[in-house]
């Protein structure tokens, strides 16, 4: 009976059907064959989607209100979970190295209606030659938290992005110890500079938080204008207005020929403009600005050679309680003031040091230190003094020159020059006074009268009689006076040099 069924069926399955006379078997073995397919292909379609759906969750940008959350402006100081602690004394302030961590409210004024307050990490200044570092999820407590009603602009990834071409290697125009510099431009047509920090142990955050806490909301023609930034996971970028032609120690140390296009009148004007930058950080401000890095690279040159001041990440801010601080010596070989290298004791007349050095840089086109010089003139500073008291002020000028200045020029920049350089940090002139001196038309005699009749304007009050007396002798030697001069190679105050 079974073998009787089995034949029946296997006839059944060979019997040719109404479908192309195909058999019975080939048919159903078509139809399973198409089952399997459409399984399969409707399987492969379910995990195309599931893996679609895990990639975007892997590239979603954090909501950026997690990330950095917003505070209005000029809302009244929170009380601190800590006590505040004392004001600042007058003199120095070792608890900036020592003090344990606490928040303080720092406020930063600029003009009655401009105010941006947000909680300041305390002690967080650096330690053993190495920056503090802090973790990523502490980030969010210190990174300026600016309404969109603020100051500057908020930019996203996808903007830097595209304004960069993701970032292109060709995009770079420089590189500092703090991250890669890249050009961009934004949808608008918009030229930007887009600082990207590096990431390295703390750094990135620090650095983000003092250029912003430094220039974030200050606009000076001199000085490049912070526009924005931007804040996405770990990544930190300053967005700054791009200035177009290169920094000072480019042109003054490149490869520009034989002779340079920065004639003299160009060089002055740079060195004016850079001084109005730094007057207003250091007396147009509140707390004033501390820049600690003024050097060439960092005095960025518009096409109609216009400078601004650039790189404010070692930037200090000091309040007006106090005459200096104390911090961990940052900034250039050869452009740092020598009481702050040997104490770490920082006020404003440091960077009036440093823009001594860059005025003798301007007028010499030569660098701070080159060892590739002979032993006598490898300082720039000592070899400087050397020749002006040789009575050979012209022997210092930048052969690269198209046109010598007039003598009266080079030793008004001269003089400038060696004040500002005073070992004496005292006696340096102030940035405001600077200004006076490189724009006054007639000599440097009257200048200084008008500084000795309206004392607020330059010398600082602890000038002694003696200076006074000193400084008399000097500017009477008004045409003659640095020809007049004689000093000794130990004579590093200028004001020595005068009185000769
Ligand atoms: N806003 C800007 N516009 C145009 N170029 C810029 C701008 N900011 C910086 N640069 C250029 O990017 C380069 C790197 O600048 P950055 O300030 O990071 O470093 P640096 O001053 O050369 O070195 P360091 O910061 O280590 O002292 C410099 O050559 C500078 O000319």
């Amino acid at each position: 009976m079974h073998n009787t069924d089995t034949a029946t069926m296997n006839d059944q399955l060979s019997n040719q059907t109404s479908i192309f006379g195909l058999r019975l078997y080939v048919i159903l073995g078509i139809i399973v064959g198409v089952i399997i397919v459409l399984l399969l292909f409707f399987i492969s379609i379910y995990l195309a989607f599931k893996h679609n759906n895990s990639k975007k969750t892997k590239t979603t940008i954090p909501n950026i209100s997690k990330d950095v959350p917003e505070i209005t402006l000029d809302v009244p100081p929170q009380p601190d979970p800590s006590p505040q602690p004392d004001p600042p004394s007058e003199q120095s302030h070792p608890e900036e190295e020592t003090a344990p961590l606490s928040y303080k409210r720092i406020q930063f004024e600029i003009g009655k209606n401009h105010r941006i307050s947000y909680p300041e990490q305390r002690g967080s200044v650096e330690h053993s030659g190495e920056r503090e570092s802090r973790p990523l999820d502490q980030v969010n407590a210190v990174i300026p938290q600016v309404s969109h009603l603020g100051w500057g602009h908020w930019y996203t990834l996808r903007e830097l992005e595209d304004a960069t071409n993701e970032f292109s290697p060709d995009n770079v125009i420089g590189e500092g110890g703090y991250g890669i510099v890249y050009h961009g431009i934004l949808k608008d047509n918009t030229n930007i500079a887009i600082k990207n920090l590096l990431n390295n142990r703390g750094q990135a955050e620090r650095e983000f938080k003092v250029e912003v806490e430094a220039i974030g909301r200050v606009r000076h023609k001199n000085l490049v204008r912070l526009l924005g930034y931007c804040a996405e996971g770990a990544h930190r970028m300053l967005v700054y207005e791009f200035v177009d032609n290169g920094n000072l120690e480019q042109w003054l140390h490149g490869d520009v020929g034989p002779c340079s296009p920065l004639t003299w009148e160009i060089r002055m004007n740079i060195i004016l403009g850079t001084a109005k930058g730094l007057t207003y950080l250091h007396e147009g401000l509140e707390p004033k600005v501390v820049h600690r890095d003024i050097k060439s690279s960092n005095i960025l040159l518009s096409k109609q050679w216009n400078s601004k001041v650039s790189d404010f990440g070692l930037a200090k801010l000091l309040s007006p309680e106090s005459s200096y601080i104390t911090t961990r010596v940052m900034g250039t070989f050869g452009y740092v003031a020598p009481e702050y290298a040997s104490t770490g004791m920082l006020n404003e007349r440091s960077d009036v040091y440093s823009f001594g050095i860059l005025i003798m840089e301007v007028i010499t086109g030569r660098n701070p230190v080159e060892y590739s010089r002979p032993a006598e003139e490898v300082n720039l500073v000592e070899w400087l003094k050397k020749m002006v008291s040789n009575r050979n002020p012209e022997g210092v000028l930048d052969p690269k020159l198209p046109e010598k200045p007039t003598s009266r020029a080079l030793k008004r920049a001269l003089l400038v020059a060696l004040r500002c350089t005073d070992p004496n940090a005292q006696k340096r002139p102030k940035m405001g006074h600077v200004i006076h001196m490189l724009e006054a038309e007639d000599s440097p005699y009257k200048e200084e009268r008008r500084v000795r009749r309206d004392p607020g304007v330059g010398s600082s009050p602890t000038t002694s009689i003696e200076d006074r007396s000193k400084e008399e002798a000097a500017v009477s030697i008004d045409d003659g006076m640095l020809e007049n001069e004689k000093c000794t190679n130990e004579t590093s105050s200028n004001h020595e040099v005068e009185k000769q």
